[in-house]
């Protein structure tokens, strides 16, 4: 703890020094990181470690800068002789790639690295899906989510292997050349990294990563295509906040950058990245940044965390062929929304499958303008999706109670010292007894009278409680729709 604090404080003092600036005054940026705007903080139930406001801020205010020379990037990272070289005899590898190398070759110099203070604060481990092993994948108990983890594991190993070449060529140290030195250079660029307009591959930003992830709210309502426009925030901004001494906002600056509904990009004439308030913060509140439109299982893939309410979520469940084909509607379109409603595709499309073929033509532009066909239409679309939602729910293997209690036991295991005192809480011992084989934490699973929670079982449990999670919350929409067909039904009746 003392070290973590150290090398945080030593971090910081290296980050004013290159200019990382939350000051509002220009003329303070090599005096200040951080203090002025905003301060790292422990947020224990959004994301842990992140940036607190230090005062009132307002939205579309500047928080923090972050000069271009402070980035890690291909091309920085590359002004080393040896690496570009290197680099440049192995032209199949992507960004990505070569990106993951290099971040690895920096942890290889050490301290003399010009990124040490940095690297030396990142995580050690992450939570991705490439990283859960056979019983965390098997235990989101969904298809489609066990085959996206074992595509990440699978990825990662194929990517680790063709950059193996140039890894030996730079003589890397045994153990940055080892699979599992990969995934965590890998699961820290997944996690960490910005958009910049010159590289694909992203950068990483020294304390501008320090921001905890919200999802797109009500600042991006109104704009129809939520992921063009973030991928466009990097879009540079012509002008920028000169602040003055008294920390008091050009209210014309907040407008203006209220009116870009951007939270970080890129500014050209700043030379720097530039991260602005999304939304009005009290004194004391956690400042968020809004990486993309996520659903849970690609924040899950991609950060390692799932959020509770993610209005970006989606449940796909199992079509008939025909459904696919009775629109045009792609198949990422046909799924069921967070609170449990069908997303529209996937009524238009119920809607026209459920119609006779030779109907189809005379009634398509009511479908695709999202209207009911019929009463009867309505009804029988209505049964379909809530004895289909009910039949995934019957073939998973545990209940929403039982992932309730199991989530809750994970939860308290910070309070116990032993498994035996968890275990106690959870009705599922089947999938307790696979967790312990699967993780050799016993010679005899039906006897954890005595197993300790060391910092290894507790690492391993909180992968299983983000499975669990998942799946619950997974569940809970089907639930949702389920009342939400039921509820037209009943309109149908009165
Ligand atoms: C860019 S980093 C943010 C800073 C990070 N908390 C740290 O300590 O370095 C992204 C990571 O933070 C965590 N995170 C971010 N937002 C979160 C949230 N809303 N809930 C839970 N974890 C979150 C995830 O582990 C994610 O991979």
């Amino acid at each position: 703890m003392e070290q973590e604090q150290g090398n945080l404080e030593s971090f910081l003092t290296w980050a004013s020094q290159i200019g990382i600036s939350d000051s509002t005054n220009h003329s303070q940026h090599f005096f200040s990181c951080l203090g002025h705007s905003l301060c790292v903080s422990i947020f224990p139930h959004s994301g842990g470690r992140g940036l607190g406001a230090v005062r009132d801020l307002r939205r579309g205010e500047i928080v923090l800068r972050v000069p271009k020379s402070a980035l890690m990037t291909r091309e920085s990272v590359m002004e080393d002789k040896k690496l570009c070289i290197a680099v440049n005899k192995h032209p199949s590898l992507s960004s990505v790639q070569i990106l993951t190398v290099c971040l690895l070759y920096e942890v290889g110099k050490g301290k003399t690295s010009r990124w040490h203070p940095y690297l030396m604060h990142l995580p050690q481990s992450y939570d991705v899906l490439a990283m859960f092993g056979e019983f965390e994948k098997n235990a989101l108990q969904v298809d489609e989510a066990i085959w996206i983890t074992e595509k990440a594991v699978l990825k990662a190993k194929s990517e680790w292997k063709e950059a193996h070449a140039l890894m030996e060529d730079l003589m890397f140290k045994p153990q940055l050349l080892t699979f599992k030195a990969w995934v965590w250079a890998a699961a820290t660029i997944s996690s960490r990294t910005l958009h910049i307009p010159w590289d694909e591959a992203g950068c990483l930003c020294p304390v501008g990563d320090l921001f905890n992830y919200d999802a797109p709210g009500e600042e991006l309502s109104g704009i129809e295509d939520v992921d063009n426009f973030l991928s466009n925030s990097s879009i540079p901004v012509t002008t920028l906040s000169n602040g003055d001494k008294n920390i008091v906002v050009d209210e014309e600056q907040v407008d203006f950058h209220s009116q870009r509904l951007t939270d970080g990009g890129f500014d050209e004439d700043a030379n720097a990245y530039c991260f602005y308030a999304r939304t009005h913060y009290k004194k004391g509140d956690q400042v968020l940044l809004c990486y993309g439109t996520y659903t849970n299982l690609e924040l899950l893939e991609h950060y390692g965390f799932l959020l509770q309410g993610n209005p970006n979520d989606k449940v796909f469940i199992p079509l008939e062929p025909a459904m696919y084909t009775s629109t045009s509607w792609s198949k990422e379109s046909l799924y069921i929304h967070h609170n449990g409603k069908p997303s529209f595709a996937l009524l238009a499309a119920l809607r026209l499958w459920a119609t006779p073929h030779n109907k189809r033509r005379s009634v398509g532009h009511l479908a695709y303008s999202g209207s009911q066909l019929s009463a009867d239409n309505e009804t029988f679309v209505m049964k379909w999706l809530l004895k289909t939602c009910k039949a995934v729910l019957k073939n998973m293997s545990t209940s929403i109670e039982d992932d309730t209690l199991l989530v809750n036991a994970l939860d308290s295991s910070k309070e116990f010292f032993t498994f035996m005192e968890i275990a106690k809480l959870m009705t599922s011992k089947d999938e307790v007894y696979t967790f312990l084989e699967a993780h050799n934490v016993t010679t005899d699973a039906h006897s954890f009278t005595g197993i300790l929670l060391s910092k290894k079982v507790r690492r391993l449990m909180d992968r299983w409680k983000l499975a669990v999670v998942w799946r619950l919350r997974y569940k809970k929409v089907l639930v949702d729709c389920i009342a939400y067909c039921n509820g037209i039904l009943d309109s149908f009746m009165k």
